[in-house]
C-alpha cells in the first residue's frame, strides 16, 4: 500500500499542478490582481435583452481575454457553457462613453480626482470617459502637461480614460506644438470661445480655431468647442450688483442669453466650411459641446450639416431634466454654462434629440468643492459653474426620456455608438464581436430615490443637482474590458482601467 502511494505521488502531483496551471490561466488576468469582482477571463453574459447593432436579442455574449468573441441567440448557450452569468431580464448594453468629463486631476483632485470620478463613472455604467484638458492644474495644453495627466491617471482609474488636449492662444499658431500634443495621444482638441474660468486656459477666437483645424485635419481628430461668445452689451449684468438679485436664478440666466451661443456658432461656421469635402481642412471635425439653446443656435448647426460641414453637437442630461422655472433661488447646484433654460427650450432639445439633430449626449461632469459652489450664500453670479452628474446620467436620461418614448437603441446611439466615433474608439461603443467587453447591465424598470442615503462615489456628493429626485434605471454591473469593475454598490479591489491614447 505504501509503495503504491509512493508510486502515485508524482502522478497526482503532476495532475494537481496541471489543474492549478489552468485555474491560474483562467483567473490570473482579473481576480488575482483584484481588477475584477468575477474570477474568470473566459465566460458568458446572458440576458433576455442584449442591445446589439442588429437589434435587441435574447442570448449570451462570450467574453474572453477582455474582448467579445461571440454572440449567441436564444437559449443556444444553455447547458453548454461553464461560466455563465445569467442576468435574466436585465438589459445588457455597451458601456456608456462620456466624451465630456472634468476629473480635475492632477492639481485640483479635491474637486474630484481620478479615483472617485472613475468609481462614480463605473457605478453609473460609464466604461470609458475622455477627460477635459481644464480644471486640472496645469491645464493639458502641451506634451509635458499631458504626461502629468497620464501619470495621475495610471493605476487610479476604474474605467478606461482618454484625454482631450487644450487649444489655447499659446499653441494655436504653433503647428509643431500641436502636432507633438496629438502625437503624444490626445484624441482631439478642446477650446473655449469665452473665458473658461480657469486662468491657464484662455479663450480662443475664430483665427485660432481655423489654425487648429488645419492641424487636426491631418490627424482626422476633432475640435470640441465651448460655444458661447460673451457680448459686451449684456456683460455688465455679470457684475455683482447689476441686473438684480444674485440669488435669483433668473438674474443669472439673463447674463448668458441664447444669443451668446448663437454668436459663437455663427462664428464657428465661418471656419467649419473648411472641413467640407475638398476643403482646406477636410478630415477635421468640429463638435459643439453642451448645447443649451435649441432655437437659433441649433438651426445654424442643422444648416451647416446640410451644407456638408463636418460638425456634430452634444447636449447634456441636465438640460433635458431641468428647466429654469423650477430652479430654486440660491440653489447654485444648478449653475452651469451655458445655463439651463426654460421649459419650452427643454422640450425643443428633446425634440431635436429625437429627430437626430442633436447627435449625442455627454455628462459635462464639472464638479468643485462645496465652498466654491457657495451653497450657503447662494450667489449665482459668483458660484462655480458646473454640474456634478457622472454617476447618474444613465437613469436621468432614461427617466426623463420616458415622456418622449425613448428606446434602448437610442440610448446606445447617444451614449455609446456616436461618442465612440467622435473619440476614435473603433473597438468600443457596441456589443459586437471583436470589441472590448465594455458592458453595463441595468434594470430600466427599477426605481430608486436619489436621497442622501444613496451610495454616491463622487468626492463632493453635496453639490449634486439630482439629490431628491426619483429615478428609474438601476445599474447592476459594469464590465470594463471583461473585468467586473462594479457590482451592486461594490467596486473591484484594484483600479485597472487603461489610459487610452490616440495613435
Ligand atoms: N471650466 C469649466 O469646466 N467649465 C465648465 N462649466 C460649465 N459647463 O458650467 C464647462 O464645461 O464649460
Ligand atoms: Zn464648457
Ligand atoms: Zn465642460
Amino acid at each position: 500500500m505504501d509503495l503504491l502511494h509512493w508510486k502515485l505521488f508524482p502522478l497526482s502531483a503532476l495532475l494537481a499542478s496541471f489543474l492549478f496551471f489552468f485555474y491560474i490561466q483562467d483567473s490570473s488576468k482579473s481576480s488575482q490582481s483584484g481588477c475584477s469582482l468575477f474570477p474568470h477571463s473566459h465566460y458568458w453574459i446572458a440576458s433576455k435583452r442584449i442591445v446589439t447593432p442588429q437589434g435587441i436579442i435574447s442570448g449570451a455574449v462570450e467574453i474572453k481575454g477582455g474582448s467579445i468573441v461571440s454572440i449567441v441567440k436564444n437559449k443556444d448557450w444553455s447547458g453548454k457553457f461553464k461560466q455563465v452569468v445569467d442576468y435574466g431580464n436585465a438589459v445588457v448594453m455597451p458601456g456608456l462613453i462620456d466624451v465630456h468629463a472634468h476629473l480635475d486631476d492632477p492639481g485640483r483632485a479635491e474637486w474630484e480626482g481620478f479615483p472617485s470620478g472613475t468609481k462614480a463613472a463605473a457605478a453609473g455604467g460609464v466604461t470609458t470617459l475622455i477627460d477635459m484638458p481644464l480644471n486640472n492644474f496645469p491645464s493639458t495644453v502641451s506634451t509635458e502637461t499631458l504626461k502629468l495627466k497620464i501619470e495621475a491617471a495610471e493605476k487610479s482609474i476604474y474605467v478606461d480614460v482618454g484625454f482631450w488636449g487644450g487649444l489655447v492662444p499659446e499653441n494655436a499658431f504653433n503647428a509643431t506644438a500641436l502636432e507633438a500634443l496629438l502625437d503624444a495621444g490626445v484624441h482631439g482638441l478642446k477650446s473655449f470661445m469665452c473665458p473658461s474660468g480657469i486662468d491657464d486656459f484662455p479663450m480662443t477666437d475664430a483665427s485660432h480655431i481655423k489654425s487648429g483645424l488645419s492641424v487636426l485635419a491631418k490627424y482626422k481628430r476633432p475640435l470640441l468647442v465651448h460655444s458661447e461668445i460673451q457680448s459686451v452689451v449684456e456683460s455688465h449684468l455679470e457684475t455683482e450688483d447689476g441686473g438684480g438679485d444674485p440669488r435669483s436664478y433668473s438674474t443669472y440666466l439673463k447674463t448668458r442669453p441664447p444669443s451668446w451661443e448663437e454668436a459663437a456658432i455663427r462664428e464657428l461656421l465661418t471656419v467649419t466650411k473648411d472641413t467640407r469635402s475638398g476643403g482646406p481642412a477636410e478630415g477635421a471635425h468640429l463638435h459643439v459641446v453642451h448645447l443649451s439653446d435649441a432655437s437659433s443656435s441649433l438651426d445654424l448647426i442643422k444648416e451647416a450639416k446640410r451644407r456638408g460641414d463636418s460638425i456634430t453637437v452634444e447636449t447634456c442630461p441636465h438640460y433635458l431634466a431641468f428647466s429654469a422655472e423650477e430652479i430654486p433661488d440660491g440653489d447654485t447646484r444648478f449653475k452651469c454654462a451655458p445655463p439651463i433654460r426654460d421649459a419650452a427650450n427643454k422640450e425643443k432639445l428633446w425634440n431635436a434629440l429625437m429627430e437626430g439633430d442633436i447627435d449625442m449626449l455627454s455628462s459635462d461632469h464639472s464638479p468643485t468643492v462645496p465652498e466654491l459652489k457657495l451653497l450657503n450664500d447662494g450667489n449665482f453670479l459668483k458660484a462655480w459653474g458646473g454640474i456634478s452628474s457622472i454617476q447618474f446620467v444613465l437613469p436621468v436620461t432614461w427617466s426623463y426620456g420616458q415622456k418622449y418614448g425613448i428606446t434602448l437603441e437610442q440610448l446606445v446611439s447617444w451614449w455609446s455608438e456616436r461618442p465612440a466615433k467622435l473619440a476614435g474608439q473603433h473597438s468600443k461603443g457596441a456589443i459586437a464581436i471583436g470589441n472590448h467587453a465594455d458592458v453595463v447591465v441595468w434594470e430600466p424598470e427599477v426605481e430608486f430615490d436619489l436621497n442622501e442615503d444613496h451610495p454616491m462615489f463622487v468626492k463632493n456628493p453635496s453639490i449634486s443637482a439630482y439629490i431628491g429626485k426619483r429615478l428609474s434605471g438601476k445599474v447592476l454591473a459594469t464590465f470594463v474590458r471583461g473585468n467586473l469593475v462594479y457590482k451592486e454598490g461594490n467596486h473591484a479591489f484594484a483600479a485597472c482601467g487603461s489610459t487610452i491614447l490616440a495613435t
